[in-house]
């Protein structure tokens, strides 16, 4: 079945402003289409087109992209001028941000064990903290001291750590340098820091991003070709209302979304065993009914999470108890991307 970005091509690639010539997508006008759910934006390639010309294509194209089933709401924008040069990370087949709208909802839990899931099922998989304000991977991972370069003193080498090949800027920054580093950092050292880490081969590459919407996210869409981002959140209406800018954000980035994790979504009564509401309650289901992303796990609060990243021994490495949590949806995560099919890497 095709995905509703591949019928909105079809439907552009029917769609041309002048009776001989191209059509809107052989002409190179479309840059990318990404779907949100039902909310499609189409991305203008602007460079060679004028203001009128763009203010007649977002006119012939919303009213088309709307009328196709599965549609909500159509978006016609430039594409971000910024993220032209983004290129695919040589030997990794997918490199997938994890993001929150706020902070201390579980995203770098969930990074960690999706990562270590992932690894136990037989990915080779790597993990880049790119957490500028509050790099926790080293902690969660167990991995400690400094990052070291390779034996050819070329790149930095990536530590490894139940299976995942990972990199902190915790193990890169001295913690009284941090700040000091962080505006530099975003700008120049972050996008190159992809390259400068030998990852060898990669089925997927997981970044865990900060959260809210900033400058390091842009500087990471710029940086590489992201397949998508997995969009974390305790399930309240004010860590919604956040998840929903970022998701605005990615989008206007290019980036599609995967899939919701509601984390945190319950606890159960150690007496009675009754599943009760934490921080809210049903909030990522209504947003992934609003949006048609697919919610890809409601985890709940578990103990033995919260102790296992204290001590850097995730529960993922085991795939019983409360690691199959993590390894259902690393499973998920696996099949979204189609992990287990083969095909060329860039080298
Ligand atoms: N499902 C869970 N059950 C129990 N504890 C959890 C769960 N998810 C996360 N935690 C705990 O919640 C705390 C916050 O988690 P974490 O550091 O992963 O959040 P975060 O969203 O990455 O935060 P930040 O973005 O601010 O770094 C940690 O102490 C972690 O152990």
């Amino acid at each position: 079945m095709q995905s509703l970005e591949e019928q909105v091509l079809a439907a552009l690639s029917q769609l041309s402003l002048s009776e001989e010539g191209p059509d809107v997508v052989s002409a190179g006008q479309v840059y990318d289409v990404v779907a949100t759910g039902g909310a499609v934006r189409v991305l203008l390639d602007t460079e060679h087109l004028s203001d009128e010309l763009q203010e007649a294509l977002a006119g012939a194209i919303t009213p088309l992209v709307e009328a196709l089933p599965g549609v909500e709401r159509a978006v016609v924008k430039p594409r971000p001028q910024s993220i032209a040069k983004r290129a695919a990370l040589p030997g990794v087949r997918r490199v997938v941000g994890i993001h929150s709208g706020k902070g201390g909802v579980g995203k770098s839990t969930v990074t960690v064990n999706i990562a270590v899931a992932l690894a136990a099922q037989g990915f080779s998989v790597g993990l880049l903290d790119a957490d500028v304000y509050g790099p926790s991977a080293p902690t969660l991972l167990g991995v400690t001291g400094r990052a070291e370069m390779t034996a050819d003193g070329d790149r930095i080498e990536p530590r490894e750590a139940y299976g995942v090949r990972m990199m902190s800027l915790g193990l890169l920054l001295p913690e009284e340098q941090a700040l000091i580093w962080r505006g530099s950092l975003i700008d120049e050292g972050l996008p190159q820091l992809f390259y400068d880490i030998d990852w060898g081969e990669l089925d997927l590459l997981l970044v865990d991003l900060p959260p809210g919407t900033s400058d390091v996210h842009m500087a990471v869409a710029q940086s590489v070709a992201l397949s998508g981002v997995v969009t974390v959140t305790s399930p309240g209406q004010v860590a919604i209302d956040d998840v929903r800018r970022g998701l605005e954000m990615f989008a206007d980035l290019a980036v599609p979304c995967l899939g919701l994790v509601e984390n945190m979504a319950g606890v159960s009564c150690r007496s009675c065993g009754h599943v009760g509401a934490l921080f809210g309650a049903g909030g990522a289901t209504e947003l992934s009914r609003q949006t048609g992303l697919p919610l890809l796990a409601q985890l709940p609060f578990m103990p033995d999470v919260a102790v296992g990243s204290d001590t850097g021994h995730p529960v993922a490495r085991d795939a019983t108890g409360h690691g199959l949590h993590f390894h259902t949806l690393a499973r998920s995560v696996a099949d979204a991307l189609k992990l287990t099919e083969q095909e060329e890497v860039s080298r």
